[in-house]
């Protein structure tokens, strides 16, 4: 069965793709196959704040076993990353110490605690020791395969997917160090079936908390697993944002965390030209995209429209006049959507056409040119602020220079670009595109 499949399911309905963290989670593990860099610092709040602080700049330091290095080394990974620094030393620790740690996706959290796993196995003991628990099959088996990666020179240790379908009989013991989940069956597993003894685990992990607290049922399933555990199991938390709701959950199944966080950066607008074009209709907004297109160079663009028939129209009608386009539409599997965004990366297509729902969390940094074909609102037709900034905003270390152009069409349109200028506090100037000597002075 191919891992993905529920995911091969496309997607019909518009609320059911804004409310799929879980889609939106695993389509960023699968885009980031390389870690995101923040400058942001890390935030360190220990225990004991008495007991030093150790953070590491090299792999060596952590004295991991050699088939560790090498299944590290093997990876491509040369340093620990910014969250690694400070979380490895911490879960590597003796005695145990439990973590809690929040940072965005990509950077390197799923490869640390797979570390910490593997480091706390005895290959020697022939039954469960880690339990880690995720939201999804498809995250859980993309999760495996970081440990089955790491792990990939140190053949003693093995892995079994507590997953459905993988039907085992009650009363069997299991063989393998560590376990990869979903809550129900890992519940099925340590409680009715009796396949894992839990007072024997040593480490246990809930890994995307977030996404695990929105699905109905997981945030009583982990507690009832983790209620389960000895007291001094190690109790490992990961989440990628940190709501008030998963901080409330996460001291539920941590307690006496030392924490870690890595904030975001802040997007902002300072570095970008915003402009607006005045246009009748649809095919207006088509023939000054072209113009623009016709008088700079654009090296790549994203394009948002409002709805997934604008998006699929615009990007043939681009496709008639040559332009090389990607289109990123609502009833793609997640992963299609991947592979698009992959290749718009890469560089492979100029112009990425979506829809926001489609691009919702998914950070496309290079582009420097944004165009609303159609501008944000959210449900009740009023300016969406936080998507236009999302869209167009850039962090600090990309805030080189960027290029916004908004289309209006309508009254209702000239009213919303108000409430964003109002918003913002930041004038938008207005673009004739009839002008070409005017386009080519915005590129400057
Ligand atoms: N120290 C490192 N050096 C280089 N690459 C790394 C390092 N740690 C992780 N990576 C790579 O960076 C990418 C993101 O890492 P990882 O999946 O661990 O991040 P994450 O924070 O768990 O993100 P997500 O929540 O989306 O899974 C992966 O491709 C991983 O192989």
């Amino acid at each position: 069965m191919s891992p993905f499949s529920y995911y091969n399911r496309p997607f019909t309905c518009h609320s059911c793709l804004v409310e799929d963290k879980a889609a939106q989670s695993l389509l960023n593990k699968m885009i980031h196959t390389s870690l995101v860099n923040t400058t942001n610092q890390v935030e360190v709040l220990q225990r004991d704040p008495k007991s030093p602080l150790y953070s590491v700049k090299t792999f060596e330091e952590l004295r991991l076993k050699d088939e560790l290095l090498r299944g590290v080394y093997d990876m491509g990974f040369n340093r620990p990353s910014k969250i690694q620094e400070n979380a490895l030393p911490m879960m590597l620790a003796e005695p145990p110490q439990n973590l809690i740690a929040q940072s965005q996706s990509g950077t390197g959290k799923t490869a640390a605690f797979a570390l910490a796993m593997l480091s706390h196995v005895d290959p020697a003991n022939k039954w469960t020791q880690c339990l880690c628990i995720a939201p999804t099959y498809e995250l859980a088996l993309q999760t495996g395969k970081v440990i089955e990666q790491m792990g990939k020179f140190y053949p003693e240790v093995k892995l079994a997917y507590a997953i459905r379908g993988n039907k085992l009989d009650r009363g069997t013991k299991l063989q393998e160090q560590i376990v990869i989940g979903t809550p129900g069956t890992v519940l099925d597993w340590c409680s009715k079936l009796k396949i894992i003894d839990p007072k024997k685990i040593s480490v246990f992990v809930l890994d995307e908390a977030d996404v695990m607290i929105a699905t109905q049922g997981h945030q009583d399933q982990s507690i009832r697993i983790q209620r389960m555990l000895p007291n001094e199991c190690q109790m490992l938390l990961f989440s990628a944002t940190f709501e008030d709701s998963v901080w409330k959950f996460a001291e539920r199944v941590v307690p006496d965390p030392n924490i870690i966080k890595l904030k975001r950066e802040e997007e902002t607008l300072d570095t970008i030209k915003q402009y607006y074009v005045l246009c009748n209709d649809k095919d207006e907004k088509f023939t000054a995209l072209c113009n623009i297109y016709g008088a700079i160079t654009i090296a790549q663009a994203m394009i948002f429209c409002h709805t997934r028939r604008t998006a699929g129209w615009l990007s043939a009608e681009l496709t008639k006049e040559g332009h090389v386009v990607a289109l990123l539409s609502g009833e793609m599997t997640v992963e299609q959507r991947a592979t698009i965004i992959e290749r718009f990366r890469e560089g492979k297509e100029k112009v990425l056409v979506t829809t926001n729902v489609c691009s919702r969390g998914i950070d496309v940094e290079q582009v420097s040119v944004v165009i609303n074909f159609d501008l944000p609102i959210d449900k009740d037709g009023n300016a969406d602020n936080e998507t236009y900034l999302h869209r167009i905003g850039r962090t600090g270390r990309f805030g080189k220079r960027g290029l916004a152009v908004n289309m209006i069409d309508s009254k209702h349109s000239m009213n919303i670009l108000n409430q964003i200028e109002e918003h913002f506090n930041k004038k938008i100037n207005k673009l004739d595109t009839d002008d070409l000597d005017e386009i080519e002075k915005i590129s400057n």
